[in-house]
């Protein structure tokens, strides 16, 4: 778990790459802080007619090279120093990837598996209503994240419509909504497919052949599951263990995304799949794998296991699973972490072609959006794996020297900063 406050560690890692750029200290204090923090009460009313009162966050980082954009999170142990961490962490993620949007990141301090259908409507209507001034397609966009879907986007694009009275370009107030009320299809595993691209890349650089190489996955959401699914069926790893928050399971002869999926629906968990050994979280991250990919929570690995970390590549779905002090003793170790704002970038880029399509009203097939995909992250791991290898750095380092510097030169141009 989270050794040090998700802030405090997104701002450590920013200090630690700058000493490898030459960036000004009046920029780097500005990229230290936020633009914007709002802070919001949600109501709602319950089913039974009371009414609770929830904390909602909306952070925009930086918007030096466009509008914030990121997601929105419901998640009972949600703080503050979370969605700052978060938002800051989207600000490189897009522009590692090269979109032209700045990052922002949103949640409320909520348990949804205690809230029917009926109440999660309400609660999205009202988080809307809280933040419209905050928001529109031109200046922050909102997607899903942590127990967030699609039909939670569309109430919220629909809440934003009936306030605004406007249909074009409304759709793009939101993006991960679902395809027919302007999602997108390739969406839905856009950030395993985008993290599977830099695996494929990563392993290139190493020499080595994926095909039936093993992989461990932590967490079996949306980037988990379709990541247990892409790496085994479209490249022919061996998933040996996957997780939630509830335990793991591990079977070495290979797991199959879809039965896994079908079990955790009818049992609430992938605990207890039958033909594989039950095994905890903690076990998961120091299985004897060639891939690990953590896909849930911040702060999993830390000081006190990464030198048990046994797999050559760590790809990063999940927003900051690995400590500053801990990165330090996997890059000693060999391990080649692909950081997470570069690995689960595929999200929200592909939330940018939705959102283009949105503005534009021109859309396009599935094919045509990954094909775009995939040129975006092999372009950006490729910017990063350089800059590791030409400043002999460590890839997070390189990931922040890439991305730091393209928010610093867009800062120059406008005028925000002298030097
Ligand atoms: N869905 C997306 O497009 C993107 C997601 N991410 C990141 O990926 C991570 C997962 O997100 P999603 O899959 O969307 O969320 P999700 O809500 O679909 O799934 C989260 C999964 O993590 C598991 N989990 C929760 N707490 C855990 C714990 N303590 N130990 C082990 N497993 C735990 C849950 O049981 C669930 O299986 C988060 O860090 C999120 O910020 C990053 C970029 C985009
Ligand atoms: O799809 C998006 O716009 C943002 C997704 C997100 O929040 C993330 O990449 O962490």
């Amino acid at each position: 778990m989270v050794e040090i406050d998700p802030f405090e560690m997104a701002v450590q890692q920013l200090e630690r790459a700058a000493q490898f750029m030459d960036i000004s200290e009046e920029a780097l204090e500005w990229l230290k802080k936020p633009m914007r923090i709002v802070e919001v009460s949600v109501p709602l009313e319950m089913d039974d007619g009371s009414v609770k009162v929830f904390t909602g966050f909306r952070v925009q980082h930086n918007w030096a090279r466009g509008p914030t954009k990121g997601g929105i999170r419901w998640h009972p142990a949600e703080t503050l120093s979370t969605v700052k961490a978060l938002a800051t962490w989207m600000t490189w993620k897009v522009a590692v990837v090269d979109l032209p949007y700045g990052g922002g990141k949103g949640g409320i301090i909520v348990n949804p598996k205690e809230l029917s259908e009926r109440e999660k409507e309400r609660l999205a209507r009202n988080y809307i209503r809280a933040i419209y001034d905050v928001i529109s397609p031109y200046t922050d966009i909102p997607a899903p994240d942590v127990y967030t879907n699609p039909q939670i986007m569309a109430w919220m694009m629909d809440e934003y419509e009936v306030i605004s009275r406007r249909k074009v370009p409304s759709f793009g107030i939101i993006t991960g909504k679902p395809p027919g009320v302007g999602g997108i299809v390739a969406r839905m595993d856009a950030t395993a497919r985008g993290a599977a691209f830099t695996v494929r890349e990563a392993a290139k650089a190493l020499g080595m052949d994926l095909k039936d190489k093993t992989i461990a996955i932590q967490g079996y959401g949306n980037a988990g599951y379709y990541m247990a699914k892409i790496m085994s069926e479209e490249y022919g790893m061996k998933v040996v263990a996957v997780s939630d928050s509830k335990g793991g399971i591990y079977n070495p002869d290979g797991l199959n995304a879809d039965e896994i999926l079908e079990w955790k629906k009818k049992n609430g968990s992938v605990k207890d799949f039958p033909g594989a050994t039950n095994i905890t979280n903690e076990e998961l991250l120091e299985l004897e794998v060639d891939v690990l990919a953590p896909s849930a929570i911040e702060g999993v690995i830390t000081k006190d296991n990464a030198d048990k970390i046994k797999a050559k590549i760590v790809a990063e779905l999940a927003n900051g699973p690995t400590t500053p002090e801990a990165d330090e003793i996997l890059h000693e170790k060999g391990v080649l972490i692909i950081p997470d704002f570069l690995c689960n970038a595929g999200g929200v880029t592909v939330s940018y072609f939705e959102w283009v399509q949105n503005i534009t009203g021109d859309y396009w097939d599935t094919e045509t959006t990954r094909a775009k995909l995939d040129k975006k992250m092999t372009k950006a791991f490729w910017d990063v794996y350089n800059t590791h290898k030409d400043k002999n750095i460590n890839m997070r380092d390189a990931a922040y020297v890439v991305a730091v510097q393209r928010v610093y030169d867009a800062m120059k141009w406008r005028g925000w900063v002298k030097k």
